[in-house]
């Protein structure tokens, strides 16, 4: 775990952010705060408890109106304990409970076994049968149903209870009551938002889905990933009164302003040169839209760097941004012996041919701020070593997942491989070891974006809840994205944190554009995005 302060201020100073903790790291915060004797087990359930009510009545402001009928169904650890609490306090608003035990009442954890006899002083439990969950199926007035199952500690996929799901959704369907998920939607794997003995595809159609999930302390990286946004429905993270834990898995938020105001210098040069390399004449769509991401995000010149009878195209279409004819490799390397270029982008629209193996490795000789994005990554396919041998650490990969799958097809591997066992291998955990290969900052593009440094920090930026943002599955988004990176290298971003600020503002600029968004747009909307920022 990292727990160093100059790496926290280091990415203090990059962007705001929000630790993810594991299920193993939460449960060494609960013990770290009980073992300091400031709280019990039971304070914090009764927290956590008191907080999915609350949070429940938030959501929902006419739960507040008259009696109310619930069904909490408990599991067999902690996550049970906690709807043995809700249903307590639930009861004592007034509401009618019924109460249902999946697993044996006398194998409890002790603080959900107290928490137990305590409603049972209250009212019953009833096992988890089929039988019960048909009677309440078609309930009416059955107003919440309490998703107690299983949160942090589930192990494996709780296969024997197909039932409970079939009869959510079909509840779901049929009368409607809203699902509050107390941690996580039961089955979902906390560490990483994969529903356990589902093939993933197809897991949010046999799944338990929540209206509302949630969570305590802090977000679990599994909120964040994979199926975990459409499985949580909402996301609320209630204080349970443990100290601010440490992590190594950050959820990636607003970029801090000051970070990227021109104030200062007022030189064009002061702000950098990006240049992204271009492939073939009428292939130059790609890098053309780099360009204006680079140049829009904030680098002070953007070069367009081409094969010469690609320069015509070019020159044609782009005006604030200068065009480069260059004569192959030899005339990248003395265009790099120029200092005042100071970021690089190669791969939109290059090319698979052995002349881009040739333009990446004269550019990473180069060692500026370097993405590789694309071509430049598929390039590698057949030895990707060749290529980690020549990264250094001012470089950003920014593979898609099929890209990925290339440069790393075993961890590509491991994560398509059906998730059986908890806490499931994750596209945090794939993207950390690729990091680690590779030797360089790696940005695994997706809904839920994972950037990883290669000493382990992580980022999850994710275009979920209220920052979802459809319409940026589009043509050429990437290529703007990897230019956007490009032009933050440029003006002297660290490599982790232009791609966490790239990515950040990518989905904003999607979100103010809006619908009928194309990758054109994308740049135009940054204007927009910092003035909302107040730059
Ligand atoms: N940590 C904190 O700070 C706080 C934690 N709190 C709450 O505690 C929750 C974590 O509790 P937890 O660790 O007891 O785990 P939980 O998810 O209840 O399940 C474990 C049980 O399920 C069993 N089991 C697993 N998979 C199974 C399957 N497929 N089918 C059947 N059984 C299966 C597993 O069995 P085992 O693997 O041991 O054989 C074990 O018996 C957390 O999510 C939060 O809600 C709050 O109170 C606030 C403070
Ligand atoms: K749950």
């Amino acid at each position: 775990m990292i727990t160093s302060h100059t790496k926290e201020a280091k990415l203090n100073r990059s962007f705001s952010h929000a630790p993810l903790l594991t299920a193993t790291e939460m449960r060494a915060a609960e013990q770290a705060a009980m073992a300091g004797g400031g709280v019990t087990g039971l304070d914090l359930m009764e927290r956590a408890g008191a907080g999915v009510v609350a949070a429940a009545l938030a959501e929902w402001p006419d739960l507040e109106e008259g009696a109310q009928r619930a069904v909490v169904l408990c599991g067999p650890g902690n996550n049970g304990g906690d709807g043995f609490v809700i249903a307590r306090l639930l009861h004592a608003r007034g509401w009618r409970v019924d109460v249902f035990l999946l697993g044996d009442a006398e194998r409890l954890p002790p603080d959900a076994r107290h928490n137990f006899l305590r409603w049972q002083e209250i009212g019953q439990v009833d096992p988890l049968t089929d039988d019960a969950l048909d009677r309440f199926a078609g309930a009416e007035g059955v107003a919440l149903v309490v998703d107690a199952l299983f949160g942090t500690g589930l192990t494996r996929p709780f296969l024997d209870l197909g039932a409970v799901r079939g009869r959510l959704a079909a509840w779901q369907a049929a009368a409607q009551p809203r699902i509050v998920a107390v941690d996580v939607p039961s089955g979902l794997c906390s560490d990483s938002g994969r529903y356990l003995g589902h093939d993933d595809s197809a897991a949010l159609d046999t799944a338990i889905k929540a209206d509302l999930t949630v969570s305590f302390h802090s977000a679990k990286p599994g909120h964040y990933l994979a199926q975990g946004p459409e499985g949580c429905g909402k996301l609320v993270v209630c204080d349970i009164g443990l100290d601010r834990a440490e992590a190594p898995t950050w959820l990636a938020q607003a970029p801090l302003a000051g970070r990227l105001s021109k104030a200062g210098p007022s030189h064009k040069y002061a702000h950098g040169h990006a240049v992204v390399l271009s492939g073939p004449p009428g292939k130059g769509g790609a890098a053309r839209l780099a360009a204006r991401g680079a140049l829009r995000v904030g680098a002070g010149l953007v070069t367009v760097g081409c094969p010469l009878r690609a320069v015509a195209e070019h020159a044609g279409r782009l005006d604030a941004i200068m065009v480069h004819g260059l004569d192959g490799t030899a005339g990248l390397a003395e265009m790099l012996e120029d200092m005042r270029y100071t970021g690089l982008c190669l791969g939109p629209g290059l090319g698979l041919g052995p002349a881009t193996g040739e333009l990446v490795r004269t550019a990473l000789a180069a060692r500026r701020g370097t993405v590789l994005d694309a071509d430049a990554l598929s390039r590698f396919q057949r030895d990707p070593a060749v290529l980690f041998g020549m990264l250094h650490e001012a470089c950003v990969l920014t593979p898609h997942m099929g890209e990925f799958a290339r440069l790393f097809p075993d961890l590509a591997e491991q994560l398509r491989a059906e998730a059986t066992r908890g806490p499931a291998f994750s596209k945090v955990d794939a993207c950390r070891a690729a990091a680690a290969r590779a030797g360089c900052v790696v940005l695994l593009k997706g809904r839920d974006t994972v950037i990883a440094a290669p000493d382990g920090q992580v980022a999850i930026h994710a275009a979920a809840y209220e920052r979802a943002a459809p319409w940026l599955a589009t043509a050429g988004a990437g290529d703007v994205l990897a230019g956007m990176i490009c032009g933050l290298l440029a003006r002297g971003v660290d490599p982790l944190g232009a791609a966490v600020t790239a990515a950040w503002l990518h989905v904003e600029a999607a979100r103010s554009y809006g619908p009928g968004l194309i990758a054109e747009d994308l740049p135009e909307a940054l204007p927009r995005v910092f003035r909302g920022m107040g730059l």
